[in-house]
């Protein structure tokens, strides 16, 4: 199509651009000439065959021709000033730019300098490298802050040992409860049932204890420290048990304050990282610990049984510490599903070490009863534990005396008298730590 107009340039006849063609026309209409030509003489438009006589030189764009009635309603349409610039501008997109670019060179034209007359002296240093950083405070700093953000008591590292505490903490968070990845799925709350009392709960009557299978009776995890009423401490009887321990929950008729909430209260006693010498960091407290008296949880990441088994064979090639724990309490090896991982996230007890002969034990303890994969690992203590003494527990609670020491085991270092040479059985297979 020849285009005779100068509205009918493809460009200002594209439906983005009315504006711009009613500011023309409204400019237009001022000029009565143009005006009449736009209301009253019709628009001839050829549109000539690329036949033989057409040269081929010329570039032919084909525009279908506006209907009269869009012509007539363009022209008597209320035009509104359009912005500018508006489309493809030549101000901000010229059409001759490679040819200008061509004509200077693809690169910038080399800047000549006079390199014998730079100045140039072997040590001098820049203004930032006058002062060295002091790297180990700045990892002390994020180590005591990543120390802030443990719920409870205060938790500190022994004087002395900040450097190697600091360089660990650099690749360590602290958290405060599991940190729950990829397959692991807890029971929804809904599932849980809770106990009718009201208030404290009745011992003899809470659904949430455990009954003893003979008689029937309830279990009582807890009781009154003899020296101190405010301190619940787990019953003698209980301390020889293996059993889980039922705690009552949001789900329950009873109140926050009730006795039965002993875990999920949280840790009342401080504690204190330090270098061991021989076995990597210990834990211990600055304060007294009744025999009974809860300490901490084992906190990590909640993983799979199957990617622990893959975390477990990178540790044991590098030879490094071991932090998984099973939470096969309920159910068998074979049938346990998850794995408590401490060695990049956890609580202050992935610091306990193993002891032949421990002040403390682990206790499986449960608020979400309907759960038998998912549970808290609650260590107390066995016996009264004076303060500043090592915390530890027993890896292999299941060994049994006739297993023979393995010479590819790791050796145990817990010095006591009983000591039974190795920390894990030859397989690595019993409960708790793996
Ligand atoms: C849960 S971590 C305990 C904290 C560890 N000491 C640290 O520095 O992070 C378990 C690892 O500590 C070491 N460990 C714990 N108790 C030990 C003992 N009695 N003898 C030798 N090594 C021990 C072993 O390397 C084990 O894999």
């Amino acid at each position: 199509m020849h285009i005779q107009h100068p509205l009918m340039s493809t460009r200002r006849s594209s439906p983005f651009n009315v504006a711009a063609t009613k500011q023309i026309l409204r400019h237009q209409e001022k000029n009565e000439e143009t005006k009449s030509v736009l209301i009253r003489k019709p628009f001839t438009y050829h549109t000539p065959s690329p036949g033989s006589g057409f040269p081929h030189n010329t570039l032919s764009v084909v525009v279908p021709s506006p209907s009269q009635r869009q012509i007539l309603e363009l022209a008597s349409a209320n035009f509104i000033p359009a912005p500018s610039p508006i489309g493809l501008s030549e101000t901000f997109y010229p059409t001759d730019a490679y040819e200008k670019r061509a004509v200077k060179g693809a690169y910038p034209t080399v800047r000549k300098v006079k390199r014998a007359e730079i100045s140039f002296e072997v040590g001098t240093v820049g203004p930032l490298l006058t002062s060295k950083p002091d790297i180990t405070a700045q990892l002390r700093q994020t180590l005591q802050r990543k120390l802030g953000k443990i719920r409870g008591p205060k938790v500190t590292f022994a004087p002395g040992d900040e450097h190697l505490l600091a360089r660990f903490a650099a690749n360590f968070e602290f958290v405060n409860e599991y940190k729950i990845r990829q397959g692991v799925t807890p029971v929804p709350e809904e599932f849980n049932a809770g106990c009718t009392c009201v208030g404290f709960c009745d011992p003899a009557r809470c659904l949430c204890l455990s009954k003893e299978e003979e008689t029937n009776d309830s279990m009582v995890p807890y009781k009154r420290a003899e020296d101190d009423a405010r301190l619940l401490v787990l019953t003698p009887e209980f301390l020889k048990r293996k059993a889980m321990i039922y705690e009552c929950s949001s789900r329950c008729g009873c109140d926050e304050r009730c006795w039965n909430r002993v875990v999920q209260s949280g840790r009342t006693v401080r504690l204190e990282i330090f270098n061991t010498g021989n076995r990597g960091f210990g834990l211990r407290s600055p304060d007294r610990i009744r025999a009974g008296q809860f300490i901490d949880c084992y906190l990590g990441e909640a993983i799979t049984k199957e990617v622990a088994d893959i975390r477990e064979d990178i540790a044991t090639s590098q030879n490094g510490h071991s932090y998984l724990f099973s939470l096969d309490f309920l159910i068998t090896e074979e049938d346990s599903k998850y794995v408590v991982d401490g060695h990049k996230f956890g609580g202050p007890t992935r610091f306990m070490n193993h002891s032949c002969n421990p002040n403390c034990r682990m206790f499986p303890v449960s608020r979400n009863h309907a759960d038998d994969y998912l549970y808290d690992l609650a260590f107390f203590a066995l016996k009264d534990v004076p303060p500043m003494t090592e915390l530890t527990f027993d890896y292999n609670p299941a060994w049994e005396e006739v297993n023979k020491v393995d010479p590819n085991a790791v050796q145990c270092l817990c010095g006591e008298s009983s000591c039974r040479g190795q920390l894990w059985p030859n397989q690595r297979k019993a409960k708790g730590m793996r």
